[in-house]
């Protein structure tokens, strides 16, 4: 899981047990602030929608938009009690589509909702909140569906405490979005697990007084934290290997204290390495390095610099003190068995690359780093002249054969 997944988790816990709750406490002790919860859901979703775009998260754009018109309509049509079958009707119509909807944004291929490509997906909005409305308002033709439904789907009928099968309809769309978030795990997948957990809470708890307003709202703060994480993703994450990058390198250089290592290492012979097999094996290399290199140990925390070079930092520390974690991931390197393989052969996940590594499919290579470590000292008294005197010191441990560490001098 990822930190912003982790994040988003962290608030769902923290708020779905408020908003299940909150209703009950509003409405009876400050009914008159009724109205101020049942509009909070345009505040969050507005928000969320208009960061999206400023993001270009269409996807997450759109999952919004689906949100604002099912709550739209649960605002205007089904608020109060469910009384009659024409209520039940679009809450069960609702119910059934929007979670389709939503998978449906899901895969289909992603679209900035205020430009010429998103038309189509406007279209289909337009056209479940068209036929939803008309199929209510058609009068006999909707009463004789409902007649039909009724006895067969239980409905909203006193001997029906809950929709069950528009439950257990929901469950499944929203398992479907698990799965896609899972396999998939582009940024913005999230937007519609969310919405089809909502319709589920929703629909298991229609009976309480305002809980579309309170589950909605939650829904658009969590859909606007998605977007802002996603955010930070691009201003601080890289993106192949998936690790800090120079922007956030730079901020934690301005926060650094008296003391401080800094290393700068660079893969050995990774050009000869990208003509040999081609650039995207050196992208799979990238990101193995990567991925290696942030498991160093003694408080150091790993950033990429740009190309093939890492800058690893450790806040209050001495080389001597750091000298071991990173003899650790010189080594771990030059140790981890890398197979080179076509992309037909490689292999779908963790597991099979591990067990594909034990058999010997494709060719072993060997990678290997190359280390210069350089301390803020009365030498090097300030960021700039500490990172040259680091990259003084990789080149003088790739002069003296590479796979090794050499550390600035202090005199
Ligand atoms: N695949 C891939 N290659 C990259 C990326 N960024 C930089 N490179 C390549 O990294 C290589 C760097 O080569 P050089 O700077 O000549 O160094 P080297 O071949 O590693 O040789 P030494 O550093 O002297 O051991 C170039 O071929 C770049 O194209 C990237 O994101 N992906």
């Amino acid at each position: 899981m990822s930190a912003s997944d982790r994040t988003l988790l962290f608030l769902l816990v923290l708020l779905l047990p408020a908003a299940l709750w909150l209703p009950g406490y509003v409405v009876m002790h400050y009914p008159e602030q009724v109205f101020l919860l049942r509009s909070t859901p345009w505040y969050t979703l507005g928000a969320a929608l208009l960061l999206s775009q400023v993001y270009q998260q269409g996807r997450v754009g759109f999952i919004t938009l689906l949100a604002m018109g099912c709550y739209g309509l649960i605002h205007t049509r089904l608020a109060g009690p469910m009384i009659g079958p024409q209520a039940e009707l679009e809450f069960w119509l609702l119910g059934l589509c929007a979670p389709l909807l939503a998978l449906l944004l899901l895969v289909l291929p992603e679209r900035q909702p205020f430009h010429r490509l998103g038309l189509g997906h406007w279209l289909l909005l337009a056209l479940l909140l068209g036929a939803l409305i008309g199929i209510s308002q058609s009068g006999d033709w909707a009463m004789s569906l409902h007649a039909w439904l009724a006895p067969r789907a239980f409905l909203f009928m006193d001997s029906s405490p809950a929709p069950l099968l528009l439950v257990l309809w929901q469950l499944m769309c929203a398992c479907a979005a698990w799965l896609v978030y899972l396999n998939r795990g582009e940024s913005g997948d999230v937007a519609a697990l969310l919405l089809t957990v909502t319709l589920m809470l929703m629909t298991l708890g229609f009976a309480r007084p305002l809980i579309a307003a309170s589950l909605f709202a939650v829904l658009g703060l969590a859909l606007f934290v998605s977007v802002l994480e996603h955010g930070h993703q691009i201003a601080f994450l890289d993106e192949l290997t998936g690790i800090p990058g120079r922007r956030a390198l730079n901020l934690a250089l301005k926060r650094l204290g008296r003391r401080y290592t800094l290393a700068m290492t660079d893969i050995d012979h990774f050009k000869k390495f990208n003509d040999t097999y081609g650039h995207d094996v050196g992208d799979e290399v990238l990101k193995l390095v990567a991925a290696r290199l942030s498991k160093v140990k003694g408080g150091g925390k790993v950033y990429r610099y740009g190309g093939e070079e890492f800058t690893i930092l450790f806040a209050g520390k001495t080389p001597k003190q750091c000298r071991a974690a990173l003899e650790a991931v010189r080594q771990d390197i030059e140790e981890y068995p890398f197979m080179v393989r076509s992309s037909k052969e490689r292999p779908e996940d963790n597991q099979d690359g591990k067990r594909q590594r034990g058999s010997g499919g494709g060719k072993q290579v060997q990678i290997t780093l190359s280390l210069g470590v350089a301390q803020r000292s009365r030498k090097y008294g300030d960021v700039e002249s500490v990172i040259k005197a680091a990259d003084t010191a990789l080149y003088a441990a790739k002069k003296a054969g590479r796979n090794c560490i050499r550390q600035a001098p202090e005199k």
